[in-house]
């Protein structure tokens, strides 16, 4: 049986973020030999899509939010592209970016799996509103949005687009909560693995349930993986470092697992930020996750 293929999506954005440099993550982590890892693993790749930031924007009602405009333009041509690899039957793996483009990915990806299970592997939660978020930076709301508890709404970046259900979500690696998310994560019963659990329970363990509360009655998986959950001793190059992160090898066997229960239908990359990297440290990292997402193993 062959594998199939791969339709990695480029998103040079870096807007959604509080400081520059993720919009040049894509093209680094490609320049790390991510085409030809995921070609010797055995895979078509289709590396040709790109998603660039329109000249003329549709003005969004204004917000405390900056680059609403940016953000919604790009997630809506993003969402256009993840729907349509997901539907010619291939494995959308997005590149970004900041997270904010995440919205793009998931409203996209919902279409076509309308009962999707999300894996948000990430620092942070991202489930602040536009009423909640302390730096009123888009990158702190898409796990929010994708939720339905903002006012910006999957729908509107792409018509058809549906919710995710809090049930199908699952968080692994947080560690800098706003307090306003920790009230939601407990009041949407949204799980979330914090490094604490990952601490107690071990990461096996925690990607273990993690799979089987998102992956178990869904119809499609979507990793959403923001670099920033590994280590800044790891992953120096990101714009929002928090330190007790995931280890290399927890990162790793993460990716490892997942890739094992072969229900993982689309990918986001995101949050490498190359001009805050040390020697390429962090592309290079984000290149070998993915490998072990798609099937690299030691032995
Ligand atoms: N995708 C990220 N790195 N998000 C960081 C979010 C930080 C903070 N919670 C905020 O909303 O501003
Ligand atoms: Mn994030
Ligand atoms: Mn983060």
């Amino acid at each position: 049986m062959g594998q199939p293929t791969i339709s990695i999506i480029s998103v040079p954005f870096g807007y959604g973020a509080g400081r520059p440099g993720s919009e040049q993550g894509p093209d680094s982590i490609l320049k790390f030999g991510l085409v030809k890892k995921l070609e010797q693993l055995g895979y078509d790749v289709d590396a040709g899509r790109r998603i660039q930031l329109p000249t003329s924007l549709t003005p969004y009602p204004t917000t405390r939010m900056k680059h609403v405009d940016q953000v919604m333009a790009v997630c809506s041509q993003l969402a256009r592209e993840a729907a349509s690899a997901a539907s010619a039957g291939s494995i959308p793996l997005m590149l970004g970016g900041d997270h904010s483009i995440a919205m793009g990915s998931l409203a996209g990806l919902s279409r076509h799996y309308p009962n999707m299970g999300v894996i948000w592997v990430d620092a942070h939660s991202d489930l602040n509103t536009e009423i909640t978020s302390p730096s009123g930076n888009m990158h702190g709301i898409p796990l929010a949005a994708a939720l339905g508890l903002t006012q910006l709404k999957l729908t509107q970046i792409l018509p058809g687009a549906v919710q995710l259900k809090p049930e199908n979500c699952v968080i692994i690696g947080a560690r800098d909560l706003d307090r306003d998310e920790k009230t939601l994560i407990r009041s949407r019963g949204i799980t979330c693995f914090t490094m604490y659990e990952i601490d107690r329970l071990g990461i096996e363990h925690v990607v273990q349930e993690a799979l089987r509360i998102a992956g178990t009655g869904t119809d499609g998986l979507h990793v959403s993986f923001d670099i920033d959950s590994v280590d800044p001793f790891e992953a120096p190059g990101t714009g929002t470092p928090v330190r007790g992160g995931l280890s290399y090898r927890e990162a790793h066997l993460a990716m490892e697992l997942m890739s094992e229960s072969g229900l993982i239908t689309s990918v986001d990359m995101v949050e490498v930020n190359p001009s805050l990297d040390r020697n390429n440290q962090t592309s290079k990292l984000a290149v070998e996750l993915l490998g072990s997402l798609f099937g690299s193993r030691i032995l």
